[in-house]
């Protein structure tokens, strides 16, 4: 039976753990709280960030990270995209020399503007072929109830994805390998960013038109980045893309989305951030993703004005009025 520790259980690293179990592999969560290990331990569930979900038998749960990890040959990493680097500082030694790392975080590192498959390579000195991103259309409490979904998984390994795809293929999950790393990442991350700008447009009270036109220039600016990074623009069109995009734009369930619609309300980010408490990430990673497309020489109007609103208290209503105030341009 496959071992895998699973670090961090929050929403999307309950739902994953629950997958792998239902997937025959056994195992060990780690909370980073005591009463959220005890709650999966004995009580099988995470009333914090799953209430509905009963976890399966082959998951237990630790606040021992180092003792997850030990023996783990899966270890999968579920934490807030900026705090993985010092987590790893701590965990890495435990890691064995032939464990596959697992990316859920769809984040880009402020500073470094890394994406975390390379934060991870970095961290927990492993080569880049031990590093596995899973990302695509997986909001977590869709997951936990076991409805359909499919996943990306990707890593330069084909042989490696293979097995990770394994590991995680159950009846209402459905793996697609894929060996474009860049491309995977880049859209989980700004997808987030693009979320935020969607849940402004809903809260401004803008329709069906509006949104239509965030998603796709959305995607549009998302794939100018990721091509002048080096990856392939189909991956945009895939789940990891457009896929993850449309699902989270669309979703109430998403933390992105529901951040976006406080701040076009007119609250502040710290009014925003009390009102949602669980990791937004586009809100730290539209920092990173702005400074990487600027230093790419790439435009990303959407994520510049997401920016300023969220770090620089512009009103959202001026910044619809910079976008649509844009030159005309060829689509
Ligand atoms: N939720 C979803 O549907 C999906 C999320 N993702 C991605 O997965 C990643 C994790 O998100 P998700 O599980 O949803 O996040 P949550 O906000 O639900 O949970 C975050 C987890 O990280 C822990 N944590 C918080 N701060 C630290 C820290 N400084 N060091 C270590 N652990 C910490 C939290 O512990 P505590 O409870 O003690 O605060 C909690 O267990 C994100 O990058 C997200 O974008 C990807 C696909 C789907
Ligand atoms: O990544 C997600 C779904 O694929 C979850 O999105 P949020 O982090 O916005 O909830």
């Amino acid at each position: 039976m496959t071992r895998a520790a699973v670090l961090g259980a929050g929403s999307w690293g309950t739902a994953f753990a629950k997958i792998l179990a239902d997937a025959g592999c056994d195992v060990t969560v780690w909370a980073r709280r005591p009463a959220v290990a005890a709650a999966i331990r004995e009580q099988r569930t995470n009333p914090d960030y799953l209430p509905a979900l009963k976890l399966p038998p082959g998951v237990t749960a630790t606040t021992d990270a180092r003792a997850a990890i030990r023996g783990a040959e899966l270890v999968v990493l579920a934490v807030p995209s900026q705090t993985l680097r010092g987590n790893l500082a701590d965990w890495s030694s435990a890691i064995g020399p032939d464990a596959t790392l697992i990316s859920l975080m769809k984040g880009i590192e402020l500073g470094t503007t890394k994406r975390m498959s390379q934060v991870i390579a970095e961290a927990a000195h492993v080569p880049d072929h031990r590093v596995v991103v899973v990302s695509g259309p997986n909001l977590a409490a869709e997951i936990a109830a076991e409805q359909p979904a499919a996943t990306v998984v990707a890593c330069p390994d084909t042989t490696r994805a293979e097995q990770v795809q394994k590991a995680i293929t159950t009846r209402y999950l459905r793996p697609y390998t894929n060996d474009d790393v860049i491309g995977c990442e880049l859209g989980g991350a700004v997808k987030n960013v693009i979320a935020l700008a969607y849940g402004m447009a809903t809260a401004l009270g803008f329709g069906d038109n509006t949104r239509a036109m965030v998603i796709t220039r959305g995607l549009a600016e998302t794939a100018r980045l990721g091509v002048a990074l080096g990856a392939d623009p189909l991956t945009f069109a895939g789940l990891a893309g457009l896929g993850d995009l449309v699902g989270t734009c669309s979703s109430p369930l998403s933390r992105n989305r529901t951040f976006g619609e406080h701040l076009g309300r007119g609250e502040t980010i710290e009014q925003a951030q009390a009102a949602t408490r669980q990791t937004a990430e586009g809100v730290k990673s539209c920092l990173a993703i702005r400074d990487l497309a600027h230093r790419h020489g790439v435009e990303m109007p959407i994520t510049e004005q997401v920016e300023r609103v969220c770090h620089e208290g512009l009103d959202p209503r001026i910044a619809v009025g910079a976008l649509m105030g844009r030159s005309v341009k060829p689509e």
